[in-house]
């Protein structure tokens, strides 16, 4: 994952994890990537690669605050050092910048655009502000419409917090209006630190971190997967793809999620910044989690190297009592890290916030999931499951 523009946004959505990352880097004032970084890390990224198949992943920040010109230099670098290698793009944006060249940009070299949208106007305006408070969602949808007139691959990436978590149906029924078939979303959990004014937080347990006020409610994130749940189930399943769905479909097969927060391991989630510093993941990049600079390093020594081996295994090898023993360990494996610091019962530290909340989504789909399951192993379609439907209520009354 790249950061073109470091932390640098057209936007301030008040949940918004990456703003205070200039924080950081108070030295620099235009947190640009450079062209000879731009190169120097297209030849090495591509060169630590053992597959065949290279995918750039553009994030920010804002990444169209950088201009086309900037991004056709890439292309050019990226087919400088291919060397027989397939390369991908995909972007993620807030679409708010979009334009018919930008759109052509990204049809011409086939680019996967990722679109933050939190759902309908109210719910997408809650706290998607521009810098003056300004409500976004119209902007957006003008962004939407000109990738579909150019016929641009795109996705959407919400996030669920403690406001769009009360509207599952209108958040559903919102994506399949806008013909939207591909939905990714994440809970947003945020703590403040007490000691550091307002910057959000690292993962540090021994100090005493305040819940951000937007953080979804463990109770309220299994609720708003459920009722989402009933209504994929119902008519839309081969139809409308919704990535926690697939990933614990995934998971229940035994087959690698491709989502890392109910992965066994993390550490594919690397991060470099404008300035060439890399970070463990997007949500640890903190000073304790910097693995180092591509000028001092190479990219292999610190992707692959003893410290983010490390921290990909620690996802599995902290985890707390009850996981170890939760009969939901196989589709949860203790989620994203990030979230575990709720105190249990004998003292330990590390028990994730939302387990509520996906301990009832996982009790709710279970009988959902085994028919699926069983679909799959037999070269069925897990889509069968829509005529299995009041079979499958009945027997989980
Ligand atoms: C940090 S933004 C950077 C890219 C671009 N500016 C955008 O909004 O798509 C990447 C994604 O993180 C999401 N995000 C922001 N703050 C978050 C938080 N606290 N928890 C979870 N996701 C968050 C955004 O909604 C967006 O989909
Ligand atoms: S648009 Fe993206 S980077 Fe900018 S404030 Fe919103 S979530 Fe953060
Ligand atoms: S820390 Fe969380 S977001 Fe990062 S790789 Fe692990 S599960 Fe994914
Ligand atoms: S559901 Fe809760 S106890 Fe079970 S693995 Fe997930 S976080 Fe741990």
């Amino acid at each position: 994952m790249l950061k073109p523009a470091g932390s640098t946004c057209n936007l301030a959505c008040e949940y918004c994890y990456y703003l205070q990352k200039k924080e950081l880097y108070n030295e620099s004032r235009q947190q640009f990537l450079s062209d000879a970084l731009l190169e120097k890390f297209t030849e090495e990224y591509i060169a630590s690669q053992t597959s065949q198949e290279v995918l750039f992943t553009w994030h920010g920040g804002e990444p169209t605050l950088r201009n086309l010109q900037f991004y056709k230099k890439a292309i050019e670098y990226q087919n400088k050092y291919a060397r027989g290698k397939m390369i991908d793009n995909c972007i993620q944006t807030n679409a708010s910048l979009l334009t018919d060249e930008w759109c052509a940009f990204f049809k011409k070299n086939n680019w996967l655009v990722g679109v933050s949208i939190d759902g309908p106007e109210h719910v997408h305006d809650y706290y998607r502000h521009g810098i003056h408070g300004e409500p976004t969602f119209q902007k957006v949808i003008s962004g939407i419409e000109l990738l579909n007139k150019h016929r641009v691959q795109w996705n959407a990436m919400a996030t669920i917090n403690n406001y769009n978590a009360n509207y599952p149906t209108e958040f559903y029924h919102f994506f399949k209006e806008i013909k939207c078939n591909y939905i990714q979303f994440t809970p947003v959990v945020e703590r403040l630190s007490t000691d550091e004014g307002n910057m959000l937080s690292a993962n540090n347990n021994e100090k005493p971190n305040e819940l951000a006020p937007f953080s979804v409610k463990p109770q309220q994130w299994g609720d708003f997967l459920c009722a989402l749940f009933d209504l994929w189930i119902k008519e839309d399943v081969g139809q409308v793809f919704i990535q926690l769905f697939d990933a614990t479909l995934a998971n229940w097969m035994g087959v690698t999620p491709g989502l890392c927060s109910i992965d066994v391991r993390c550490g594919h989630a690397g991060v470099m910044e404008f300035n060439g510093v890399i970070y463990s993941c997007d949500h640890y990049v903190f000073p304790e989690y910097k693995l180092g600079n591509i000028y001092e390093k190479s990219i292999v020594e610190m992707m692959y190297g003893q410290r983010q081996l490390d921290f990909g295994r620690a996802k599995q090898e902290t985890l707390p009592e009850q996981c170890n023993s939760c009969e939901f360990l196989f589709a949860c494996n203790g989620e994203c890290p990030k979230n575990r610091f709720i105190e249990t019962s004998n003292g330990d530290k590390r028990m994730n916030y939302l387990c509520e909340g996906y301990k009832k989504f996982f009790h709710h789909v279970s009988p959902y999931m085994d028919f699926m399951k069983k679909e799959l192993m037999n070269q069925r379609a897990p889509s069968n499951v829509m005529n299995e439907l009041e079979r499958i209520k009945r027997e989980n009354i």
